[in-house]
């Protein structure tokens, strides 16, 4: 069976945050998060895999402007495998950077039920890592959030609606939009 077409979501979809508006939240999260850090901390900086990647780097560049160094790592965990539901996390590729005693920043694209940044975050903690902060790009209002997970840093809030755009994919597509889109009915 072939993926629904970007083109048809996009038809009837509601834009929720422009560029725009969007690069404006990222460049007020790094504010806040420099903030967050002493000088001459330099964080493990760790980017979820897929959707957090165009976020991850226009939050490193906001960061390296204002004087915090990071290094880079990455991981994939999946839990939705491009559906709106799913259980259980699929961990594909975790970060090779020992985390022991180090400051550790996440990076994604949305929280939502929290499944996943919980898991990461716990494993982080299992690793050693002294300190994990949350950055997100999007959160959703809704009250369905595991217990025990939130973001330390948000850019914006988003409907309980399946969103798209900036990142996070509409059935693998999408993810270079530009925009945060919300799908219509
Ligand atoms: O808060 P939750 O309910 O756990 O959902 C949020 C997670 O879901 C998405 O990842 P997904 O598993 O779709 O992988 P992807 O980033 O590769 O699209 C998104 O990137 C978050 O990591
Ligand atoms: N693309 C996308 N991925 C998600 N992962 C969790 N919630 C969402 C969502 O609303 N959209």
């Amino acid at each position: 069976m072939s993926a629904p077409k970007l083109g048809d979501a996009l038809a009837s979809a509601q834009i929720l945050f422009d560029r725009p508006a969007l690069e404006q939240a990222i460049v007020r999260m790094a504010g806040e998060i420099r903030a967050a850090y002493a000088e001459g901390d330099v964080p493990l900086y760790i980017t979820v895999m897929n959707g957090g990647l165009p976020f991850a780097a226009q939050l490193a560049f906001a960061l390296g402007e204002r004087g915090l160094d990071l290094e880079f790592d990455y991981l994939h965990a999946t839990r939705y495998r491009g559906q709106t539901s799913g259980s259980g996390l699929a961990w594909l590729h975790r970060p090779a950077t020992p985390m022991h005693g180090r400051q550790v920043l996440l990076a994604d694209d949305i929280l939502d039920e929290g499944h996943t940044l919980l898991a990461v975050k716990q494993w982080c903690e299992d690793q050693g890592a002294a300190d994990v902060r949350i950055a997100v790009l999007a959160e959703k209002v809704h009250d369905r959030c595991v217990e025990g997970i939130a973001a330390d840093h948000v850019g914006v809030q988003v409907p309980d609606a399946y969103v798209f755009g900036y990142g996070m994919d509409y059935h693998e597509q999408g993810r270079n939009l530009p925009a945060i889109y919300a799908l219509g009915d």
